[in-house]
């Protein structure tokens, strides 16, 4: 019986009290725990803000103006994470046109870089599977996000040939990652021809933009994730007007050499070097 006075400690209690005393120790002892915690928090977040987002979004119903309202419950998550990202050519995207905005791919952060920029009406192209990520998918489909099949490429071809009969009858912009997936290595991956293909088919033109190599404070093989910098470079247009299907190699490796020279010196890395494509 509890004698009047002391008080008793269940088992769950004791096993609070040791959670919220390691927890501290092993986020300050352990850089992997801390980046497990960083990267865990980032996706939880996300997903709880995607619960904001959707009754906010479902008001107008699937349409491509909610991207703005994803945008903003996303844009304070760099200050979260300490990342400071320095935008250059905010100029080229002065365009009234449709155009296809290509940039390269290392990792989930780029979801930050992009919602630095985004412009208004513009979509990002995303794997299928993204649509099945709980909240964040839904709000995704609420924002008007595009999602292909990687499976099967006819049916990713033929949902950005829909894409630029979209672009044109609507007005949107469409943001494709080329690489076509995550490229943790620090370079850039050969580009898959779809961008380029669905500019050339709604004769739009392509606005390049390379997010400078996150080395300095995340590597995921490494298992570290600090505070950083990012720079953010939007590039001159690329015209396609007058362009057909045959141009498209010729356009995608011209739009990947510039970009990867930028990405390079962003990254300062040598221009010669750590270029993985062999084209
Ligand atoms: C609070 C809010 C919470 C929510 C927060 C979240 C919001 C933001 C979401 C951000 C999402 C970002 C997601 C990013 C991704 O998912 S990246 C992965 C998906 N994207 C891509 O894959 C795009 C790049 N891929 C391509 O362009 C591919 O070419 C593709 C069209 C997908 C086909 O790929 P694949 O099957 O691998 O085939 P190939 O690339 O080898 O192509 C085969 C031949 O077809 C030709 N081709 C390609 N596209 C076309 C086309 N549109 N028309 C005609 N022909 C086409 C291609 O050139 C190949 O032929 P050749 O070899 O050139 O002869
Ligand atoms: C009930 C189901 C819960 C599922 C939880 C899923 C967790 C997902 C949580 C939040 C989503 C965060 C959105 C981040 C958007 C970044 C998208 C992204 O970077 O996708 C990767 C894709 O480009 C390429 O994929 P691969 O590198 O080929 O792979």
């Amino acid at each position: 019986m509890q004698q009047a006075g002391t008080m008793e400690i269940s088992v769950g209690q004791w096993i609070l009290i040791l959670v919220l005393i390691l927890v501290p120790l092993l986020y300050e002892w352990s850089a992997t725990f801390k980046y497990l915690c960083k990267m865990a928090f980032y996706n939880g977040w996300i997903l709880l803000l995607a619960v904001l987002a959707i009754p906010i979004c479902a008001v107008r119903g699937r349409n491509v103006e909610n991207m703005r309202i994803l945008r903003f419950l996303l844009l304070h998550i760099k200050y979260l994470y300490g990342i400071k990202i320095e935008v250059r050519g905010w100029e080229n995207f002065s365009l009234k046109e449709p155009y296809v905005v290509v940039s390269n791919h290392q990792s989930e952060l780029d979801l930050l870089g992009m919602m630095e920029i985004l412009p208004n009406r513009c979509v990002p192209i995303a794997k299928r599977e993204l649509m099945y990520a709980g909240t964040a998918g839904l709000a995704c489909w609420l924002a008007g996000v595009i999602f292909i099949n990687r499976k099967k490429t006819d049916d990713a071809i033929s949902v950005m040939s829909e894409a630029a009969q979209t672009m044109l009858r609507e007005d949107v912009r469409v943001w494709v990652f080329p690489e076509g997936t995550r490229n943790h290595d620090g370079s850039m991956l050969p580009f898959k021809r779809g961008a380029f293909h669905l500019a050339v088919q709604a004769q739009v033109p392509i606005i390049p933009i390379v997010m400078s190599s996150y080395k300095d404070f995340y590597n995921k093989k490494e298992r570290r994730f600090t505070t950083g910098k990012c720079m953010v470079r939007i590039l001159p247009k690329v015209e396609t007007r007058g362009l057909g299907p045959d141009e498209v190699p010729e356009l995608a490796d011209s739009v990947r050499k510039m970009m990867l020279a930028t990405f390079l010196e962003l990254s300062g890395e040598p221009s010669q070097s750590r270029d993985t494509c062999s084209q």
